[in-house]
Order: C-alpha cells, then structure tokens, then sequence
C-alpha cells in the first residue's frame, strides 16, 4: 500500500490531487446547521494541511449522512467547508455540486496551494449503487477531476462506493495517514487481544452491527450490548420493549444469538423510558420487565451502568462502539458517560470506534487521552474487527 509519504515523496506541486475525507459530522440536534462535533474533520487535517503546502490542488470528497442519490438541502456540506477553512487557517472553495458545472468550473479554477470540497458525493445515485456500471461511471467523472488519489476516509473504508472502492481503480492511489494510524492500531487489537477482552457495542444502527456481534462472539470474553440495539435483544428474551427502537425481523437473530454467546452477551437490567424522543420528555427508570406501553428507552438504567462498569473493570483489552443512550440529550447522557468512564479506567488498552462515540467522549468533557485510541470510523472498525476485507482497504493495497 502507497502512502501519502510516498506521494509527496513524488512531489505534488501544480498537481491536483482528489483527497476522499470522511467529513460526516454530527450535527446539533437542536440547531440545524452547527456542527456539534468537528473531530473527523479535526482527523483529516494533517493530509490536507501537508498536500496544502506542497502546493497541490486539493479537492476533497466526502458524503454526509445517508441522502437518497439526490440533491437533499438538509445534507449539504457546505456548513462543513465553512468548518474545514476555520480549522485550515485558509479559505476552502465550496462547490454547489459533486460532479456537475458547478464543480467543474471550480476543480478548473483551482491553484496550487487551494482546497476544494464537493458538494455531498451521495447526492448522487452512482455513489452508493450496487450496480458497478452505475458506480463505474460515476467514479469516471470524478477521476476527471484529479491526477492523484488519497484515502483518508477510514470511516468510509467497508463501503463498497464509488469514491471509495471504484475511483482508487482509476488513478494512482495513497493511503493518507489517517488510514494508515486506525489500520495499524485495529490490526494489532483484532490479531492479539490481550485477554479478558471486552466489547461494548451500542447506538443506533441496530443490523449493521448484529451481523458483526455473531462474527465477534467466537472471539471475545463478554460483549455488552445497550443502546437502540439493546431492545431488539430484550424483545428476544421475550420482554416487551414499548415503543423502543426495534428491528422486529432480526428478534429471531437475536435469539439464535445468544443461544449461542452462553452467558457472553450480558443486557441491561433496567432503562430509562421516556414519553417521547425529547429532552422535555417525562423520563422515569424502569425494570425491563416493567417498560411501559406508551414509551421508548433512551438510555440504560443505573443498574445496568454498573454491572457494565463491571465487566469493564477487569478487561485488558476494551472495544467500545456506540453510545448506550441518546447522549446527546442531558437526561439520556448518565449510561455512556458511566460506561465511557469505566473504559478510562482499565488496565489494559481500550479502543473507541464511530463518529457518535467519539463524540460523546469529547462532548461529555471526558478526558481523550485515556483512551488507548480513539478511531474515527465505527461500521469500519467493526468489520475489520470482524476479519472482513474492507473494500477501500483492498483498493488501496492492489
Ligand atoms: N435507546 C436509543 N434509542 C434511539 N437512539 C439511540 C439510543 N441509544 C443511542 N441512540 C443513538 O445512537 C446514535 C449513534 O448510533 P451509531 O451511529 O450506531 O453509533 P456510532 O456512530 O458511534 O457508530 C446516537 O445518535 C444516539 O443518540
Ligand atoms: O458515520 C459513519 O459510520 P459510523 O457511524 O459507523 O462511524 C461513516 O461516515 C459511514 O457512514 P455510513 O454508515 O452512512 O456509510
């Protein structure tokens, strides 16, 4: 795998280079527009700042949130360019759209030294299609736009997308340093965990993650689930979860799941369930026997923060991915502070993967450097985790 070294070993001055970046922050739930956490743009500033300097045109790539391949206003990148330029120290261009006029005038317009980032690359259907004609094509208009390739979006790397699996095919490619750092810490983790090792897996994207929870099961002490995902597992213990988050169709799953864990998945014992998604909400503490009807959990109780805390305790080896509640809500924040807090204090190495966790580690103020490593990507780390080939991986390595 070439680096960015190696690149600018080559010397990039004059040249353009299309650096695909994961910018899709966090937004503040209650103001629309503001970032509430910029650490994956924080992330990318060493590959920007470097190819800057060397005088390269730099173009920068990346999706925010899940758009459904076309122009969507609430999905726009531009309040993301404004952030990238503060955190540069430099203007960065903003183009209206990812491959159409708008960008094409801009990329032509470029000089050396500038940075560009496209509109949304989601906006477009080809992005994310599963048809590789469709992606192909896609990742032809964007090769047009650059003389070199850098990946330095690891929270991108397991999906199978145009920009990141596709475009790499179609021009000389780099591993930016981002890349390189999470690949090397999650190898090290995934080959030789020191034992106990401890996985805590919670948020909100409850099929993404059951598929790599059986892929874990084999290797780990004790997984801890909670989060939105915890419910789904309840409801198979046959538990009635009110108005939960729940994946009806994966109950069956979750059952052959921990039929199979034998005491390794560990639950929680209790909730907090609120009238509604709101900080307003009434919220009370229920037993999981006890989830009333008409609400929805929102975060892990306090029994459940300490018999998690205490299962953390003893591991030598931590892989946290997903908040326990909905952190980002005050009332909802008690379960992935308590949990986030258990993790600093092992003895051992702990990894936090996934833009939402790591979040919430700086938004709740605690201390990052407690943490062994903090990854940007949190589907990515998983499935590398997991042993499967992360197809922006394998793209950079052929
Ligand atoms: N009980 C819950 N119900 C609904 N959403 C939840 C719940 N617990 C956590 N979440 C939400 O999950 C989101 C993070 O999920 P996810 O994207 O899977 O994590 P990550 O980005 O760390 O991989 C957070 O925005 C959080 O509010
Ligand atoms: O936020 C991301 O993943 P994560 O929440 O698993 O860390 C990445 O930007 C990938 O986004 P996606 O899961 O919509 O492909």
């Amino acid at each position: 795998m070439k680096t960015l070294d190696d690149l600018l070993g080559e010397g990039v001055s004059g040249r353009r280079v299309f650096v695909r970046a994961d910018l899709n922050v966090p937004f503040d739930k209650g103001n629309p527009g503001v970032i509430s956490d910029d650490g994956r743009a924080r992330a990318v500033l060493p590959t920007l700042t470097a190819l800057r300097d060397a005088g390269a045109r730099v173009i920068v790539a990346s999706h925010l949130g899940r758009p459904k391949g076309a122009p969507d206003p609430k999905f726009t990148l531009a309040p993301v360019a404004t952030r990238l330029g503060e955190l540069l120290g430099s203007d960065v261009i903003f183009a209206n759209d990812t491959v159409g006029a708008d960008a094409q005038a801009k990329v032509a317009a470029l000089t050396d030294g500038q940075v560009l980032l496209l509109e949304n690359l989601r906006f477009n259907e080809g992005e994310t299609s599963k048809d590789e004609a469709v992606r192909g094509a896609f990742a032809d208009e964007l090769a047009k736009f650059a003389d070199f390739y850098v990946d330095d979006a690891f929270g991108a790397v397991h999906r199978k997308h145009a920009s990141v699996y596709d475009l790499p095919a179609r021009l000389p490619h780099y591993a930016g340093g981002l890349v390189v750092k999470e690949v090397e810490v999650l190898r090290k983790v995934s080959e030789t965990p020191e034992k106990p090792y401890v996985v805590v897996l919670g948020g909100s994207k409850v099929s993404d993650k059951l598929a790599v929870i059986q892929a874990l099961l084999p290797k780990v002490d004790k997984l801890l689930v909670g989060g939105g995902m915890c419910f789904t597992f309840l409801k198979a213990q046959g538990y009635e979860v009110g108005k939960s988050l729940l994946e009806t169709e994966m109950v069956e799953t979750c059952q052959q799941l921990l039929a199979e864990a034998d005491g390794r998945i560990v639950l929680p014992v209790d909730v907090v369930a609120a009238t509604e998604f709101s900080a307003d909400a009434e919220h009370a503490v229920s037993d999981i026997a006890e989830i009333p009807a008409d609400r929805l959990g929102l975060d892990i109780g306090p029994r459940s923060t300490e018999l998690f805390a205490s299962a953390i305790a003893g591991a030598r080896t931590v892989f946290w991915n997903g908040p326990m509640g909905v952190f980002e809500l005050a009332p909802f924040a008690a379960g992935t502070r308590g949990v986030a807090e258990a993790i600093t204090k092992i003895d051992g190495f702990s990894v936090v993967g996934g833009g939402d966790s790591a979040a919430a580690v700086r938004t709740l103020g605690l201390d990052e450097s407690a943490f062994g490593h903090i990854s940007t990507g949190g589907g990515a780390s998983l499935e590398y985790l997991e042993g499967k080939t992360l197809p922006g991986v394998a793209a950079l390595e052929k």
